[in-house]
């Protein structure tokens, strides 16, 4: 659903990211208001305390970070309202700078897929983020609408390939008829998207800072979302380890890690201060 006239075209969101991880480091913080944080931060779990927790953040880290990425299903828990908030959200980071990852991890047969295009990347929706989490897992040509909307309108895919949860194993390292791993295709598929851009692309996979091995390459000239840092366990030792020389390309994604130290903003700030400086390391 559209609401309003198109905006400029933004420059394609690889190079925009190159460009504020050279200004700001490579730090995501994801927004997730979980109902126990809520309450460790004295709010109710309703609307209002949505809407304060997720505000805080908002305007506390947009100044600070690369990424942020709100994960929609605490938001849409709400229900219009939630939303309404997730909204908020968007606006708010992307005024404060920083680039907004809206964590949804949608995919769809192809049709529908271009509705949640619209919904996520197209500058016309209300919801519009320069990039969305995707599911691969109904085929990965089922995703070329939103690399089509992303492509004209400057946004980005991190789609999901070796997520950082246990159970992700049974699918992603099964072997396709061709002798590679489900995520060896979709690694495959996202650096054919990346062909010739500089300096980065705009089209990365999903890597959990907690896998043990990745067992492919995975540089794919594009950035790679690694969520798991922090709270599940991963560490800046883990990322070298998993990424090697591809660690230049690693967006280390925390939520609960920099959230707990909350409410107060300076406290926030800190702490998203002292996990970017800790995921610099990656750069040497
Ligand atoms: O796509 C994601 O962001 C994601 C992929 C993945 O493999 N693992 C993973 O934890 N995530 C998300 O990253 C966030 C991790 O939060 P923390 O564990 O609190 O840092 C959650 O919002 C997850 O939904």
């Amino acid at each position: 659903m559209t609401t309003a006239a198109t905006p400029q075209p933004l420059a394609p969101f690889g190079a925009r990211l190159h460009r504020s991880i050279g200004e700001r480091g490579r730090l995501c913080v994801g927004i997730d208001p979980h109902p126990s944080l809520l309450q460790a931060w004295g709010l109710d779990d309703d609307v209002a305390g949505l809407e304060r927790f997720a505000l805080t953040v908002a305007e506390a880290l947009a100044p600070e970070v690369s990424v942020l990425k709100p994960q929609s299903a605490f938001y849409e828990r709400f229900g219009s309202r939630g939303v309404a908030v997730l909204e908020r959200v968007v606006e708010v980071a992307r005024q404060g700078g920083a680039l907004v990852c809206m964590d949804v991890k949608r995919g769809d047969i192809g049709s529908t897929t271009q509705a949640y295009a619209d919904a996520y990347l197209d500058p016309r929706s209300p919801l519009f983020s320069d990039a969305v989490t995707a599911s691969p897992f109904l085929g990965f040509g089922s995703l070329t609408p939103m690399v089509e909307t992303a492509r004209r309108h400057g946004a980005g895919l991190f789609v999901l390939a070796l997520t950082s949860n246990p159970e992700g194993h049974e699918v992603q390292r099964a072997t396709a008829a061709d002798g590679r791993t489900v995520a060896a295709t979709v690694l495959d598929s996202l650096r054919e998207l990346n062909a010739g851009a500089e300096p980065l692309g705009s089209f990365g996979p999903v890597v959990g800072a907690t896998i043990d091995d990745a067992g492919t390459d995975l540089d794919v000239n594009g950035p790679i979302l690694v969520p798991g840092y922090g709270a599940q366990g991963g560490t800046v030792e883990d990322m070298r380890r998993i990424f090697g020389a591809t660690a230049r390309a690693v967006i280390p994604s925390t939520s609960r890690g920099v959230l707990a130290a909350g409410p107060e903003a300076a406290a926030l700030v800190a702490a998203a201060r002292r996990a970017n400086d800790d995921v610099a390391a990656l750069d040497r």
